[in-house]
């Protein structure tokens, strides 16, 4: 198996409500069991109790709208002839509100505004989400506040509101620099205008612009890829993502390549790619820090790296993803959550409950340590024992990994280092992550099991409380809407 390159947590998809398989090969968020929120207005305003520090977290709003659907994609997103942006305004301003509420966060550590098409949205509407994430929280002067932009969207004036909005990291969707590549992708914008996009970006963030690229495109060949990455290099700042394409079902152009209109990318050419995209940033002075991003100059996303790190995020907006403890009502375990995806079905509830939380799920202590560890080997820092130790603080890393087992043995193989800082891949191992995890994920059930069988005698952790991560016991969906 090949690592999925796309590996945004925050980035919603139609359809991926309630999926009940953890997405392995996409490197998606940790798909829990998520049940329906049932009842209205259920549980109300327990005080928080419980241990833990006061939260910190990150905030990903969503915009769920777009001019037009490209065609190999697949997240919630809709074209609509009108928006009423004053009413999802209030909206998300709400939802943030009563989330962050809910959350008991003090200070909200980074901002990703994501989507759909942002930059579709007024830098009013930035404003006023930002507004209330300081409001309700504490949102430090130098957070990172990320917004990802269209190329078609995003004019100097535009970026210009944005950043006086209190945006201060772009993310520009420019996909790829050669026009036929973009007609196919049924973008809206040539490769002249994504460079324009990108130049004004760096002219207004300098050092924290990020340019996001496809590859393993129907019919892209190694050579056009390369030519790609050349005219790439001469443009971006210090931030690139670089996703191989997924063919997702139900889009314009999976149906082409499934009926034959265009080839499907061979496996050995897309595994080409994705190594000559390392080797050509790496000698250009790029660090790989993640699975498809890279970063130089310290540039890296530290609210994708709150992502990777099992760090607690509220999603806001239709079909937002979240983990974060609900301390508000009175619970210390920490919960997957799932916005309402239909934009006027969100607003409907929002407006009525303060909030559009369609789905739930308490995670289990053995559930948020898979996430961990399928999210943490994702970077090049891969699990630290410190985090590890945060999570699981009775069943330590070298105990579940440092004996005979399938990690051992791909440390024999060499894809994968345990040691003082932690367990993480090697280069080699990062390129073929999704081969790795069912294993390792078999190691920790079966030490989870083991230790758990006996009582949590030895490890206290299965049944251990006192950390968000380790705090409960049940992987059980309370019913109930939260507090407003
Ligand atoms: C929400 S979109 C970006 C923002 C904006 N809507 C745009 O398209 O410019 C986030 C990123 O996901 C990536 N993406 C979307 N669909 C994908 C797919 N099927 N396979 C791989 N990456 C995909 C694209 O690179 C895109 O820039
Ligand atoms: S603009 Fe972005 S979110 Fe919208 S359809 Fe295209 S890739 Fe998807």
């Amino acid at each position: 198996w090949w690592a999925c390159t796309w590996g945004s947590p925050c980035h919603t998809r139609g359809g991926a409500v309630g999926v009940s398989a953890p997405c392995i090969q996409r490197g998606h968020p940790w798909r829990a069991r998520l049940e329906p929120v049932s009842g209205v207005g259920g549980q109300r305003g327990v005080p928080g109790v419980g241990p833990g520090r006061p939260p910190t977290l990150a905030l990903c709003p969503q915009w769920p709208y777009c001019r037009k659907h490209c065609s190999y994609c697949s997240f919630n997103k809709y074209v609509v002839p009108a928006v009423d942006e004053a009413a999802v305004r209030a909206c998300l301003v709400r939802e943030a509100r009563t989330l962050l509420r809910l959350g008991q966060v003090r200070s909200v550590t980074s901002v990703f505004f994501g989507g759909g098409t942002p930059s579709l949205a007024s830098p009013q509407t930035i404003a006023a989400v930002l507004e209330a994430a300081a409001e309700a929280a504490h949102l430090p002067a130098g957070a990172e506040v990320t917004l990802e932009a269209n190329p078609s969207s995003a004019s100097p004036a535009r970026l210009a509101g944005f950043r006086a909005a209190g945006v201060n990291r772009l993310s520009v969707g420019v996909q790829s620099l050669d026009d036929a590549e973009l007609r196919l992708l049924g973008r809206e914008h040539t490769a002249d205008e994504a460079r324009a996009a990108v130049e004004a970006a760096r002219g207004l963030f300098p050092g924290r612009t990020s340019i996001d690229l496809l590859f393993g495109l129907p019919g892209q060949s190694r050579e056009a890829w390369a030519r790609c990455l050349e005219a790439a290099l001469g443009l971006c700042d210090d931030h690139l993502a670089l996703y191989q394409l997924t063919l997702e079902r139900g889009t314009a152009l999976e149906a082409r390549v499934r009926q034959g209109a265009l080839p499907a990318p061979p496996q050995d050419l897309l595994a080409d790619m994705y190594h000559t995209a390392r080797a050509v940033l790496a000698a250009a002075g790029f660090r790989q820090y993640e699975v498809s991003n890279f970063a130089r100059k310290g540039a890296l996303s530290t609210h994708n790296l709150s992502y990777w790190r099992a760090e607690q995020y509220i999603g806001v907006g239709p079909g937002a993803h979240g983990r974060f403890v609900p301390w508000g009502e009175g619970s210390c375990q920490r919960e997957a959550r799932v916005q309402t995806p239909d934009p006027d079905t969100w607003m409907k509830e929002v407006q009525s409950h303060g909030h559009g939380t369609r789905r739930r799920a308490a995670l289990s202590p053995l559930e948020q340590l898979e996430e961990l560890l399928a999210l943490g080997l994702r970077t090049d820092e891969g699990v630290t024992q410190q985090r590890w130790g945060r999570f699981s603080p009775q069943l330590p890393l070298r105990a579940v990994f440092g004996v005979p087992g399938e990690a051992m043995a791909l440390q024999q193989q060499g894809w994968l280092l345990l040691d003082g800082r932690g367990l993480r891949c090697t280069p080699e191992g990062l390129a073929v992550l999704d081969s790795l995890l069912p294993g390792l994920l078999c190691q920790l059930q079966r030490c989870w099991a083991r230790t758990a069988g006996t009582g949590g005698r030895d490890t206290g952790a299965a049944g251990g409380r006192g950390t968000e991560a380790a705090g409960g016991q049940s992987t059980e969906a309370r019913g109930g809407r939260g507090p407003e």
